[in-house]
């Protein structure tokens, strides 16, 4: 079905509603077999069932991991068609993990099956790579717009390898990090609330401040920012004005506490995302249920959402 108001005020009308939590729903082998459950598509599809019905009216955000499903070949993406469908029917909004990337002509056809809302696979938002350059990225963020959904570029993620590449820096100085937010942030503009194009930006990160922002987070929060490994990682998320999806929380180590440290005052643009802490609370629902209402309680107050 089409979705009549774009992806930035979903988010944001998301957060007022439910606050910024989303649910990973991450199928590993070692999380079906503990909660007792066959490692096959069967398995897949009662997992993700269970986790959609547990989280459904206590977050606004789901992200399904496309690779745990992929791994079953058709069989496999038959059931994310499933857990789409069931998490966008109780008006949860769903941002596929599926990290796509390549030059703009097939870059089109990857926008057409997860964007598209005629697509079988059609979602509210999609994590994408700028290895290619984030200009190979456009046909997404125009079938966004025009279909009123989400892209998330990936700016500086959770594992340790990221740093490597992501903060490299140009013959300019600015880090690559630094360079794909800038240029996600100028197909926001200054669309209100929000705008559609977010970037990723893990949790386990050095702190994501300009030197404005460090000297603003000292004063508001009482962050420090002093050693030159911090000033090395430092990138700037305020012009952005979109949503920030924030892995890395729980099982990678993040903590809420981190967000502010992360953040700085972008921190509540942030949707903080757990997956194997929420899934290993299962399968039962109460579990679930209580794990996310606490964490989702840990990361407004975080947030200041
Ligand atoms: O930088 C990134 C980008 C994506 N991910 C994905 O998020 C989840 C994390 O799972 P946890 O169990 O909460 O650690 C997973 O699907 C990753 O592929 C990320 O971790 N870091």
């Amino acid at each position: 079905m089409p979705e009549t108001a774009p992806f930035g005020a979903r988010v944001n009308r998301m957060f007022e509603k439910y606050g910024p939590l989303c649910a990973g729903i991450d199928p590993h082998s070692s999380t079906l077999q503990s909660w007792g459950l066959e490692d096959d598509p069967e398995g897949l599809e009662r997992f993700s069932m269970a986790m959609v019905e547990a989280v459904a009216g206590a977050v606004g955000f789901v992200k399904p991991q496309s690779a745990f499903y992929e791994r079953f070949g058709s069989k496999g993406v038959a059931v994310l068609e499933k857990t789409v469908a069931a998490a966008r029917e109780a008006g949860v909004q769903v941002v596929l993990d599926v990290k796509r990337g390549d030059i703009g002509s097939t870059m089109q056809a990857y926008a057409e099956a997860y964007l598209d809302p005629s697509s079988p696979l059609a979602v509210d938002a999609i994590t994408v790579s700028p290895f290619l350059g984030v200009g190979s990225l456009q046909p997404a963020f125009d079938l966004a717009l025009a279909h009123n959904k989400g892209v998330f570029v990936l700016a500086r993620t959770s594992n340790p390898e990221g740093k490597r590449v992501q903060l490299a820096r140009k013959r300019d100085g600015q880090t690559v990090a630094q360079a794909v937010i800038d240029e996600v942030a100028t197909h926001n503009g200054d669309t209100d609330p929000m705008g559609s194009f977010g970037v990723v930006v893990g949790a386990t990160i050095g702190p994501c401040v300009s030197a404005d922002d460090a000297r603003l987070s000292e004063s508001t929060y009482g962050i420090t920012h002093t050693s030159v490994k911090h000033r090395d990682a430092a990138h700037d998320l305020a012009h952005l004005n979109g949503p920030i999806l924030v892995p890395g929380m729980g099982a990678q180590g993040g903590k809420p506490g981190d967000l502010a440290r992360v953040l700085g005052p972008a921190r509540d643009q942030a949707i903080p995302t757990y997956s194997r802490q929420i899934s290993r609370e299962g399968p039962s629902p109460a579990r679930l249920r209580e794990a996310v209402t606490r964490l989702q309680d840990e990361v407004r107050r975080a947030t200041g959402q």
